[in-house]
């Protein structure tokens, strides 16, 4: 652990510091390069963009740039620790859109007062980039902030948190659930977590099918019921008639814990409580609610992912942001509505059945995955996930009608 530590510090640090720089995609050498690209020849653009503002997707970058907005309130599992802590997370998305889906992307950290201010602040900037990523803003206000932005931006905005983390769980727990022979109609379901995450999660399982009601919400002070007198109006939706009010109540036969709250919360005693074939989805980053070793030392029919990358099942919103933008920019969707969240899941729960190849195998340093309790979600280093998803998400917008152009013939082929 001590040597990750400092091997991650020097990641950072060495050769440059941080992780992202910008290239230049234009000749830039002579004195006539530097006509056209700036004097006088920028005012060619200006001119065509001030008589038709489409014409910014044609002579910009604004149609391939996606902007990671933070105020590191919710930075990871580690807390509230501002804005500018929140930049190697930022960098790191930023890092993953460029890699995973060629999509250029700058981090912005915003230091605010109130909640207006991060507001109007991110909607006075969004016209120069094709859409807005929002990373780790803490619930109740994240749930303000994209209501507002959504509403105000032409572009579209997406927390992360809540909906990128929402369609990996979902995908990753259908998937789950079918190898353990589970219907998720019927599945008792524990969530650990009632923040931006667990309630966009809880949201879109009760969507592919799970009972409201058989869905038991804890936050630090325990099980969310009707009788508590503290709760948001998001925790409200999922408050329950009842007398369980601790994670030991709630545990004992339950067939899933989605944990996306902090480290360590889950012990040994609580696995061996669940009901037979149960899953355990621990999320929180850095540190899981449980470490796989131990919860599958207590029982060899659990199925356990995290949201690292050092184990397997790697139930993280890597898996989707990058690829739900590329499909989103490539038909100019004016949003990301359901329509293609769902395509979004499953489009990463299909991949997961196929045949894995050779260099994702390398790259996992594995000999084989095939479809089954170690592998029930693609690894983010598959490139197939870029053409399925983005694909799969480009004709829902189309479909759905929010896309503002039609689908590009030959996409991803
Ligand atoms: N794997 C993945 O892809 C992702 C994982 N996550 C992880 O999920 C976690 C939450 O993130 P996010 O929803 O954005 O943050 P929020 O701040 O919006 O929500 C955190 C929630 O967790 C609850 N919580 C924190 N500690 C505990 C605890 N010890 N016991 C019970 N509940 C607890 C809080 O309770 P209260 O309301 O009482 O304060 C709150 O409801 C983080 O660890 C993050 O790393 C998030 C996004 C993606
Ligand atoms: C993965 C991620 O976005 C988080 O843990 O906050
Ligand atoms: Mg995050």
């Amino acid at each position: 652990m001590a040597d990750l530590r400092q091997e991650a510090l020097d990641y950072h640090a060495l050769p440059t510091p941080g992780k992202i720089s910008v290239e230049l995609t234009t000749a830039a050498e002579t004195s006539y390069d530097l006509s056209l690209a700036y004097s006088p020849g920028v005012a060619e653009p200006v001119r065509a963009i001030a008589e038709n503002p489409d014409d910014v997707y044609k002579y910009t970058g604004k149609g391939n740039t996606v902007a990671v907005i933070t105020n590191g309130t919710a930075i990871l599992g580690l807390g509230n620790l501002g804005p500018m802590a929140a930049k190697p997370v930022m960098e790191g998305k930023a890092l993953l859109f460029k890699r995973f889906a060629d999509i250029n992307s700058i981090d912005i950290e915003v230091k605010h007062k109130t909640v207006e201010d991060f507001i109007d602040t991110v909607a006075n900037i969004a016209d120069s980039f094709g859409g807005i990523n929002l990373e780790d803003i803490k619930a109740p206000e994240c749930f303000v902030i994209e209501k507002a932005l959504i509403e105000r931006c032409k572009v579209p905005v997406f927390h992360d948190d809540q909906h990128g983390t929402a369609i990996v769980t979902a995908a990753g727990m259908l998937n789950a659930l079918d190898i353990q022979g589970k219907n998720i109609k019927h599945a008792d379901i524990v969530c650990m977590g009632a923040g931006a995450a667990a309630i966009a999660c809880m949201e879109l399982l009760i969507k592919c099918g799970a009972q409201r009601e058989k869905i038991y919400m804890l936050d630090t002070k325990g099980v969310i019921h009707t009788r508590r007198d503290d709760l948001n109006e998001y925790k409200r939706l999922f408050a329950n008639n009842t007398d369980k009010r601790t994670l030991e109540d709630v545990i004992d036969g339950a067939d899933v814990f989605v944990g996306v709250s902090g480290p360590n919360v889950l012990s040994a005693e609580h696995v061996k409580m669940m009901a037979p074939k149960p899953v355990i989805f621990a999320c929180s980053n850095p540190d899981p609610e449980i470490k796989p070793e131990l919860a599958l030392s207590t029982r060899d029919d659990v199925i356990i992912a995290t949201g690292r990358s050092d184990y397997p099942n790697q139930v993280n919103n890597v898996l989707c942001f990058p690829f739900i933008f590329r499909g989103a920019l490539d038909v100019r969707a004016r949003t990301i509505n359901d329509q293609m969240k769902v395509a979004c899941v499953n489009a990463i729960r299909e991949l997961a059945k196929e045949p894995v190849p050779k260099e994702v195998l390398d790259a996992s340093g594995v000999d084989s995955l095939v479809f089954g309790k170690e592998y029930i979600i693609p690894k983010p280093m598959d490139s197939r996930l870029c053409g399925r998803v983005a694909k799969a998400v480009a004709m829902a917008a189309v479909e759905s009608g929010v896309a503002a152009l039609e689908m590009p013939e030959n996409y991803m082929e």
